[in-house]
């Protein structure tokens, strides 16, 4: 079994705990559910703005413990604060140490889209997602059939998320790709067995229609890497640990952010 079968599993007993705990009505009568979200396209493309969809990630199944000691409404707001384009914030607890009340703290402080960083296999996580005060939904191209995909996006653009699809590989992408999706993020990790090279993005890039924003994800620790994807036509580019790994994630995004 790999991790990600693991996770999945895991994710596919809590789902069914949430249902029983919290019930779609309660879900629907969330401050956060009728709200409208922001375009990620529109922010992602505000040259005011870095491209970076900064993480507020506290532990991961390759790295254990990255940093524990931070909150997250001081990380993102100062994310915020030094260009990100969006965040990304983890809310899976058993193998990211991450909660769902993360996501709601980092929608009640900030005001750029929030990506409900998850492992989504249902339509309940959809409409959780959108309560939670979400922005954007992640779908993973490895772990969902082009079916659930469609379902998955169609609801999501029913709620008003944005959609971004990760795939890692042309197979993935090819039988993944659907009309409902805002955003396509080439993983340069493979989550079967964590080696990671931005290769994959380069890559991948030329494959990606040019109607879908393009992302990298993972593996970036220098600003060079980004100026190389901006040239090979990325648009957004999710980073976690490079800045959560310091004491200071924001002050270490700042100092990145000088040197782009
Ligand atoms: O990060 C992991 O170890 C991991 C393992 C299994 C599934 C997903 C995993 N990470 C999720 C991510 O996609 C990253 O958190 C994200 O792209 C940021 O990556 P990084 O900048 O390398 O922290």
């Amino acid at each position: 079994m790999t991790i990600l079968d693991k996770i999945v599993a895991n994710k596919k007993r809590e789902v069914a705990a949430a249902k029983k705990r919290t019930s779609y009505i309660a879900l629907e009568e969330s401050e956060y559910f009728h709200r409208d979200t922001y375009s990620f396209k529109e922010f992602l493309l505000d040259p005011a703005r870095t491209g970076i969809i900064a993480e507020f990630k506290r532990k991961s199944p390759s790295k254990g413990i990255i940093n524990d000691k931070v909150r997250v409404s001081a990380v993102t707001t100062d994310y915020a604060a030094a260009g990100a384009s969006a965040l990304s914030v983890l809310t899976d607890r058993k193998f990211f140490m991450g909660r769902k009340a993360d996501l709601v703290k980092a929608r009640s402080v900030n005001n750029i889209p929030v990506l409900r960083k998850d492992f989504m296999i249902d339509e309940y996580q959809v409409i959780e997602a959108k309560s939670l005060g979400a922005d954007i939904i992640l779908l993973i191209a490895a772990i969902l059939s082009p079916a659930e995909i469609d379902t998955l996006a169609k609801l999501a653009k029913s709620l008003g998320l944005n959609v971004l699809l990760e795939v890692h590989n042309l197979e993935e992408l090819e039988r993944s790709i659907n009309p409902n999706l805002d955003a396509i993020g080439v993983n340069n990790r493979n989550l079967a067995d964590f080696t990671v090279s931005v290769e994959t993005s380069y890559q991948l890039a030329k494959h990606i229609p040019a109607e879908f924003m393009k992302i990298s994800e993972s593996a970036i620790s220098d600003p060079e890497t980004i100026r190389q994807l901006k040239l090979a036509g990325f648009n957004g580019f999710l980073i976690g640990e490079t800045f959560m790994k310091q004491a200071d994630p924001g002050q270490a995004m700042r100092d990145f952010v000088a040197q782009l």
